[in-house]
Parts: C-alpha cells; structure tokens; sequence
C-alpha cells in the first residue's frame, strides 16, 4: 500500500471505500474498495477532496482481485463448467450441463494451502443439473502476487481437471429379480418400477426385467440371457441378505463375474454386490433400495453411467458418510449422505 498524488493513480487500486457527501441531497460510497482507477475518475476524487489516495500497485508482479479470482476459476475448472464474471474477488463456477460432479480432494486441498486464495466446492460425486452452483474461487487480498496464480494454474495443469461435471451415458438396463413369492405371484413386483423412474431420471432405461426364483442357476442364466441380449449394466434385485432363500450373490458368482465387493459400508445398502462381466457390471440390489429413497444405489449407479470403473476401494470409501438418516422428507443429495466419498 502507498500514497500517490490523485492525478498519478490510473491504473492503480483503492485500497478503502471513498465516500461522497452532498449536502442535503446524499452520503454515500462514490468509490469502493478495490476499484481499479480510471483516467475519467479523477476529476470526481479531487471533487471530493481526494487529492492524494492510498492504493495498490498493479504491475506485472501483481494482480487485481478480480483478474486473478478469473484465472483461478479458469485453472480449476474442467469440462462441463462454465464462469461467473468475477466480483469482489470471486469467481462462481456453476454446471453447464446435467451430470456426475467430480472434484479432486487432494488437489484441492494443495490450492487451499497457498495462502491469500481459497476455493470451496460442492461434495464430489452428486448428480448437479444444469445452473446449479458447484464452485466458487475467491482471492482473500485486494492484490495478489501472480506467483500465487501461477502456483495454482500449475496444479490445475498437473491435476486436470480439479472440478468437472461427467456427462451421464444413456444406458440399457437388465434387470433380473429374484424372490421365489414374486416368481409364484404371491405378491406383485414393486422393485421394477422403482428401478425404471430410478435409470429413466439419471436418462437410461430398463431394457428387460427377467423375474427367477431363488435359485443360483436360474439367476446365473438370466444374468447370461441378458449379457447376449446387449445390456450394459445389470442390476438383480432382492435375497441380498442371510436367509437361505437369499441365494442372489452365489447366483452372481455362478455367472462368472469378477466380484469387486459384496458388503458395502453404507447403510440402507449393506447388502450389497458389485461384480464386473468384462465392462458391465452387474449390481447386487438389497431390498432397501425399493424401499428407501436414498440407497447405496444413488451413490454408485451415476458413477457408473459417468464412465467410472468402480475397484473395491471406491467401495470401502463409501463408510465416510455413508449413513443415511432417513429423513422423513429426502433432500439427498443436499444432506451429509454419500459426502465423504
Ligand atoms: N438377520 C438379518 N436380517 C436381515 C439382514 C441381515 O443381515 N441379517 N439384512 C437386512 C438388510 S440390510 C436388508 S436390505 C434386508 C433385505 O435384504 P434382501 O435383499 O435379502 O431382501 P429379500 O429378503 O429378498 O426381501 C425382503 C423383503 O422385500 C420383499 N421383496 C423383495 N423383492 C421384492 C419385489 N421385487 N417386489 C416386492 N417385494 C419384494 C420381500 O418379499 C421381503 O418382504 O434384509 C434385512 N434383514
Ligand atoms: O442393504 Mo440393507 O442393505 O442396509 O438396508
């Protein structure tokens, strides 16, 4: 910070608001913090009274703090994003497009740790529609060294891209539900419906439902039946658990799959299995996820329409906020549900 004669000061940043009176008429803010001074306004200072003013320097070690709230912006973000103007220092980043949101944890936590910047986001892997909000990047000083800035566009060069928004694949959907009382009609199906609002919301579709009976060959040939008919993700439904009826897993293992994990640390969805036939997985659904609204289901599924190829320890990452609270009113994903993943 320095004091300069007004009429030196074009180019250069106020460091404090300048207030105007005019008797009678207003008192109010005729220059704010961090303007950057125009030629223009320098007759209106010395008008009121400022002949010398206290400024930042801007050259080329140094930026404004809406010059380098934008370059920030442009050096975290990746595909499916677009900017805010930059205001007060910040830059709001909001998705372009409906998808899977993708942040970069660790290195997020390196820009974070330079100081006079921060970044914060929206929780990782949530579906965000088109408009929403996911990022806002903000420059703590009203001047920054560009060195900061260059520290930053170096880790978003190294970690591309710390934020993204994953387009959804429009997916063909084979389903099998197990349940010997749903094969034999003693009650109806609520599990298919629920599956086809589910996939058709994140833009699939089921492409056939083959209902069997609790019996490991009989789910091992549908899951075949549906692996040469074209689906690209299978998902059997229900005897998930420890009944002797629930034979769903060993039917999975029949078909041949390579297990990725069967148990899964979030609950409602303990019970679940992730298995992979070549590229289509094939999911294990316990019965919680006909029947809670939020499910293990919400927080893998999109990954896997994003193009993610899930190991087991994207499975074992899901303990980290994966309790549902079971709210009577669901706002998933606006809840502590799935955010430490
Ligand atoms: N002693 C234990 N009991 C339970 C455990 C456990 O570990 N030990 N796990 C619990 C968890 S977690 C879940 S989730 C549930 C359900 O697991 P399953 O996937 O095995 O579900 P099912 O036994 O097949 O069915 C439960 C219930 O839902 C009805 N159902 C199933 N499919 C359909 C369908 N397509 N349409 C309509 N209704 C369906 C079924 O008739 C049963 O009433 O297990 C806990 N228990
Ligand atoms: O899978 Mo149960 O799968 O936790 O409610």
């Amino acid at each position: 910070m320095k004091v300069v004669p007004v009429y030196q000061a074009e180019g250069m940043v106020l460091c404090h608001d300048v207030t105007e009176i005019i008797p009678g008429k207003r008192k109010g803010k005729a220059f704010r913090k961090g303007h950057v001074i125009r030629r223009d306004d320098i007759p209106r200072l010395l008008t009121i009274g400022k002949e010398n003013i206290y400024v930042w320097e801007v050259n080329e070690q140094t930026l404004h703090e809406n010059d380098a709230a934008l370059r920030f912006a442009q050096a975290i973000a990746g595909p499916g994003l677009s900017l805010a103007e930059a205001s007060e220092g910040k830059v709001e980043i909001t998705a372009s497009i409906r998808g899977l949101l993708k942040i970069n944890g660790e290195a997020l936590e390196r820009i974070n740790d330079i100081e006079q910047v921060a970044a914060a986001t929206l929780h990782s892997n949530q579906i965000v529609d088109a408009g929403k909000k996911v990022a806002g990047c903000k420059i703590i000083p009203l001047v920054i060294g560009n060195e900061k800035l260059k520290q930053i566009e170096q880790i978003g060069i190294d970690c591309y891209p710390v934020v993204e928004v994953k387009p959804l694949q429009a997916c063909k959907v084979g389903v099998v539900t197990t349940g010997s009382e749903v094969y034999h009609g003693r009650i109806t199906d609520c599990f298919g419906p629920v599956l086809t609002d589910k996939f058709e919301r994140l833009g699939s579709s089921v492409l056939r439902q083959v209902f069997v009976p609790d019996d490991i060959s009989m789910i091992s040939k549908a899951i075949h039946r549906l692996l040469a008919e074209g689906a690209e993700m299978i998902v059997t439904t229900g005897g998930m658990s420890v009944d002797p009826d629930d034979v769903t897993p060993s039917g999975i293992r029949a078909a041949g799959g390579q297990i990725v994990a069967y148990g899964a640390p979030t609950l409602p969805g303990a019970m679940f299995m992730l298995a992979y036939f070549g590229t289509v997985p094939v999911l294990g659904l316990p019965g919680c996820v006909m029947y809670h609204k939020s499910t293990i289901f919400d927080l893998v599924v999109p990954r896997l329409l994003a193009g993610e190829v899930l190991s087991r320890k994207d499975i074992i990452r899901l303990g980290h906020g994966g309790l549902c609270l079971v709210c009577e009113e669901c706002r998933y994903p606006e809840c502590g549900f799935g955010k430490g993943s």
